[in-house]
């Protein structure tokens, strides 16, 4: 099971975040290019991350590079820098249609070509930040074989909607479309930044709900969130214990030739196994709610 609770962001300006991000241990550590990083520093943040990228450090860690769109002067050198470095994933922000997936997708296989890496192995994110794209998010997130997720980008979109954030409402039906699009595709979905850091019960309050709406994970911005969310997204000793129990009563019902059994009086049928089953992966791969 791929894990993708944390999605840690980290301005590629910043050289001691850079060399450090990887001793946090998120899943995934989003470099980022674009509005994290001044107009005057553009260049030589795309330097750094260039060979950051190259460092044995990252090699066992997930490594996303959030670029500038393709459509201001930084895009193209931020995409050429990077896919040559050997980035796992491109976040392309502010993702409004499906066809700027495409017009991404095609410069990528086309750097691809040119350094000699194989072609499809840079995998894509899309950040939706936009009516626009939550109206499209369906057809973004099918437009490309090479995307992993999508992800909701809360500051930019709520701004979009001329609203601002609050206790989730102004995003609610925007979590759903992205999820849907996300789920139907067959890939990832992340949810927003949360931006107040002191806030801790503000921040669990919000992991609480995108875990039961469905989400994969976040994208965080601080260090601090990363243990908090990865406590929250595993399961805790009674949901493994009841999933054990599910896998062990199924099991005894399909000796007798049952497909449906019940365990203390709950209906235990197919799509009930399979979520405990599940539970059983999760905590395998993620350890149990301290
Ligand atoms: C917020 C703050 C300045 C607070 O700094 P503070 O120094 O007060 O934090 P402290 O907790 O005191 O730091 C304790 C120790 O951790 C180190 N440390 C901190 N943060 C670290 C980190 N991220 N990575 C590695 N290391 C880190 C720090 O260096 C220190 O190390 P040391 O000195 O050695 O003890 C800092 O966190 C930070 O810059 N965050 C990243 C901000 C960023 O990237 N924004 C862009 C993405 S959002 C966006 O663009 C909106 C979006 O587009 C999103 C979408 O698309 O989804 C949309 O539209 O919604
Ligand atoms: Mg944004």
């Amino acid at each position: 099971m791929k894990l993708r609770r944390s999605m840690l962001f980290l301005p590629g300006s910043n050289a001691a975040m850079l060399s450090t991000a990887f001793v946090y241990r998120p899943d995934s550590i989003m470099f980022d290019l674009e509005d994290a990083v001044s107009l005057r520093e553009k260049d030589s943040a795309r330097m750094l991350v260039f060979h950051a990228l190259q460092m044995p450090i990252y090699r066992d860690i997930e490594t996303v590079v959030r670029i500038n769109p393709l459509s201001t002067p930084f895009g193209m050198k931020d995409l050429e820098a990077v896919v040559r470095a050997g980035a796992d994933v491109i976040r392309l922000p502010k993702t409004d249609t499906a066809a700027d997936v495409h017009a991404l997708e095609a410069e990528v296989e086309r750097i691809e070509r040119e350094c000699g890496r194989e072609v499809g192995s840079t995998k894509l994110m899309a950040a939706i930040e936009s009516a626009s794209g939550v109206v499209n998010a369906l057809a973004i997130a099918t437009s490309s074989k090479r995307l992993i997720g999508i992800a909701l980008a809360g500051f930019d979109y709520v701004m979009d909607m001329q609203t601002e954030r609050g206790d989730g409402t102004e995003l609610f039906y925007a979590r759903c479309a992205v999820l849907h699009a996300a789920r139907y595709a067959k890939i990832d979905a992340f949810d927003v930044v949360f931006g107040d850091l002191n806030d801790e019960a503000g921040f669990l309050k919000e992991v609480d709900l995108i875990k039961r709406l469905g989400f994969n994970g976040k994208s965080l911005i601080n260090p601090r969130q990363i243990e908090l969310l990865h406590n929250a997204f595993a399961p805790t000793e009674e949901e493994v214990d009841y999933a054990r129990r599910v896998v062990a009563a199924a099991a005894a019902g399909e000796r007798q030739g049952l497909g449906v059994v019940s365990l203390n009086g709950k209906m235990i049928d197919a799509p009930v196994i399979d979520h405990a089953r599940v539970v059983l992966r999760r905590a395998e791969a993620s350890g149990v709610r301290k």
